[in-house]
């Protein structure tokens, strides 16, 4: 079981983001990380997989082609978490994320979302934030409260997009960490867009690279960061070491002048 992603063609109007996108299959449990420049078309990947952006090409879950399921059986089987912070309501966090659930699957018990509420609030160290109004909430509780939202479903597709560009460095790591955690449950596949690269390789079994010139490249983080992808993807000047702990982190030297 694996998501396939063949010749994948998106953009808007007549502006092609993504052109002709085949990239190998993504396994079961597999967190992958999408990375690339602003506006490169990370957000636009994630959309058009997600079914909230027209595409041509093919993109299948399991065998099964999304585009051919009714919308609301692809909603059941993707958590997709936009960039966007979810809204600052009255309602709190419980009742949120309560809705959320039994919009997708109604036919799940009441006992048993509220089990999985609070398996989830705990995995993310949120309990604290249950009973609080999303209004009342700073804005990387609420990307938190939107997060849980999605991994309470228990998606077999997850795809988030920027999910810790609000959070301190803390929270940037228990929320991969639970994002690991509910994958190894499910045995679901995850694609995360995400800027911190070093996040990506702390974390990610994979990176995809897409680049303004079109050069796309995906493995294993530490093997396909090369010097030239760096420049060629960032425009940087940058290298993949070793940290004390042995984990692969990039080094920018420079930015180089386009
Ligand atoms: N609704 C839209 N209508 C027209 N063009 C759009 C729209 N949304 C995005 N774009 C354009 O598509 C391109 C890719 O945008 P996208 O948001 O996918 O990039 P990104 O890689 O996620 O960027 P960032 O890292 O800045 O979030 C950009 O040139 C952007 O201006």
């Amino acid at each position: 079981m694996s998501l396939n992603i063949n010749s994948l063609t998106t953009g808007y109007g007549q502006q092609k983001i993504i052109e002709q996108l085949s990239v190998e299959p993504i396994q079961n449990g597999e967190l992958v990380a999408v990375l690339g420049p602003n506006g490169v078309g990370k957000s636009t990947l994630l959309k058009a997989i997600a079914r909230l952006q027209k595409y041509q090409g093919d993109v299948s879950l399991d065998g099964e082609i999304l585009s051919q399921l009714a919308l609301s059986e692809s909603a059941r089987r993707i958590g997709y978490l936009p960039q966007t912070l979810p809204q600052a309501t009255s309602l709190v966090a419980y009742e949120i994320v309560f809705s959320a659930c039994r919009a997708v699957k109604p036919e799940l018990s009441k006992s048993y979302i509220e089990q999985i509420i609070e398996k989830t609030f705990s995995q993310l160290g949120i309990t604290h934030l249950a009973l609080k109004q999303l209004a009342q909430m700073s804005g990387g509780q609420r990307q938190m409260i939107g997060l849980a939202q999605v991994l309470i479903r228990e998606p077999r597709l997850l795809l988030l997009d920027e999910p810790t560009s609000a959070l301190d460095l803390h929270w940037q790591i228990s929320v991969l960490q639970a994002v690991k955690q509910n994958l190894a449950q499910t045995g679901g596949i995850g694609l995360v867009a995400i800027h911190d690269i070093n996040l990506a390789l702390r974390f990610c079994d994979k990176v995809l690279v897409l680049s303004p010139d079109g050069l796309v490249v995906m493995g294993k983080g530490e093997q396909v960061l090369t010097a030239e992808v760096l420049r060629k993807a960032y425009g940087v000047k940058g290298r993949v070491e070793q940290c004390s702990q042995g984990y692969p982190i990039v080094l920018v030297d420079e930015a180089m002048s386009a």
